[in-house]
C-alpha cells in the first residue's frame, strides 16, 4: 500500500439510542497517520469504534475500510484490523493461551511467534484466566491480541487506561514500531494527552456524537494562544476567533492569533503579554 491511501472513510455515520445520538459522522484515515479520538465521557468515542467493528449496528451512513464497504466485505476487512475494545469479557473462563488459539483461527496473519515475545514483553501470564486478570493486565492482553495479525489498521479504545507505567511506555514504544513501514495507521482514543501529543498526527474532538474540531499539533502550536490585555472591548464578542475571555486580569483566549492582534491593533488595545496553548489546554476548552 503507498501513503496517502485512505485506509478507513466514514461519511454520515449515524447511530441513535434514546438518550443519545452520534453523528452525522464524517472520518477519514490516511496510511501513515496516528489519528487521535478525544472526548468527554459518554462522547460516543466506543460507540463509534463498535459501530466500525459491528459490533453494534449504525443507522445510516457509509463505511469503507481499505477502499472496500464494510457490510459486503465484513470477514476480510477485521481480518486485517487490530482491536482493542473489551470484546473479550465473555471468554473470561478461557485461558490467555485458550483465548489466543481462539484467535489465532479468526486471522489468517497471525504471528504465533510474535504472540509468544509480547507475552513476555508485557509479562503476561498466558495460564491465568482471562476473568481472573486485574483491569490492566486484561488491557495488554488484548493489546498484544491486537498486535499479533499483521493488520493494516488498529483501532484502539483508550489501550492504556489502568495500565502501568512501564507497560504504557511499552505500548508507545509498539505503537511507533507498528507504523515503521509507512503503509499502516492507527486510530487511538485517549484522555492521555501525553499520549495525543507524543503518538498522533491530527486529533478529532468528539462533543455530544459529533466531531466538533479536527486538529493538528502545528496548529495549536501556531493559532491558540491566551493574551493578557489592557482592557476586553464589548465588540471583542463578536470576534470569530475568540474562544473565551475573562475580565480579572483582562484576558482572551484565541485559536487564532493573527486575526486577534490585527483587530486589537484597530481598537487600540494593549498587549501586555501572549502565551501559547498547550495541547491540554486547548482541548478543556474543546471537549467541555
Ligand atoms: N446500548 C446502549 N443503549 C443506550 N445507550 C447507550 C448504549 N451504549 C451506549 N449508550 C450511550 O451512548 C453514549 C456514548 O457512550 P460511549 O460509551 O460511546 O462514550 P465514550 O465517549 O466512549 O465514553 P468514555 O470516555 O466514558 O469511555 C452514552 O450516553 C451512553 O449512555
Amino acid at each position: 500500500m503507498n501513503m496517502n491511501t485512505l485506509l478507513l472513510e466514514v461519511e454520515g455515520l449515524t447511530k441513535e439510542y434514546e438518550n443519545y445520538s452520534l453523528g452525522p459522522i464524517d472520518f477519514k484515515v490516511e496510511a501513515g497517520m496516528i489519528v487521535g479520538l478525544v472526548g468527554a465521557n459518554g462522547s460516543g468515542k466506543s460507540t463509534f469504534f463498535r459501530v466500525l467493528m459491528r459490533v453494534i449496528q449504525e443507522d445510516k451512513g457509509r463505511i469503507e475500510f481499505f477502499g472496500k464497504d464494510l457490510h459486503t466485505n465484513e470477514t476480510e476487512i477485521k481480518q486485517n484490523i487490530g482491536y482493542v475494545g473489551e470484546l473479550l469479557d465473555v471468554y473470561e473462563y478461557l485461558t490467555i493461551e485458550e483465548l489466543a488459539s481462539l484467535i489465532y483461527y479468526w486471522y489468517p496473519s497471525w504471528n504465533k511467534d510474535r504472540f509468544e515475545y509480547l507475552a513476555k514483553r508485557y509479562e503476561i501470564n498466558k495460564k491465568e484466566k482471562y476473568g481472573k486478570c486485574s483491569k490492566g493486565t486484561k488491557k495488554k492482553v488484548e493489546f498484544i491480541f491486537s498486535l499479533c495479525p499483521d493488520s493494516w489498521l488498529l483501532l484502539l479504545d483508550e489501550p492504556t487506561a489502568g495500565v502501568d507505567i512501564v507497560s504504557q511506555r511499552k505500548i508507545k514504544e509498539d505503537l511507533m514500531k507498528y507504523m515503521d513501514d509507512g503503509d499502516k495507521a492507527i486510530v487511538l482514543a485517549t484522555h492521555n494527552t501525553e499520549e495525543l501529543n507524543q503518538l498522533c498526527d491530527s486529533i478529532y474532538v468528539l462533543r455530544h456524537g459529533k466531531i466538533s474540531d479536527t486538529l493538528n499539533k502545528d496548529d495549536i502550536y501556531e493559532n491558540w494562544s491566551r493574551v493578557w490585555v489592557s482592557r476586553i472591548p464589548e465588540t471583542i464578542k463578536n470576534h470569530i476567533s475568540i474562544i473565551n475571555t475573562s475580565l480579572t486580569p483582562p484576558q482572551i483566549v484565541t485559536n487564532n492569533i493573527q486575526s486577534v492582534e490585527e483587530f486589537l491593533k484597530k481598537e487600540e488595545i494593549t498587549i501586555n503579554h501572549t502565551q501559547r496553548l498547550s495541547l491540554e489546554e486547548v482541548l478543556e476548552y474543546l471537549i467541555e
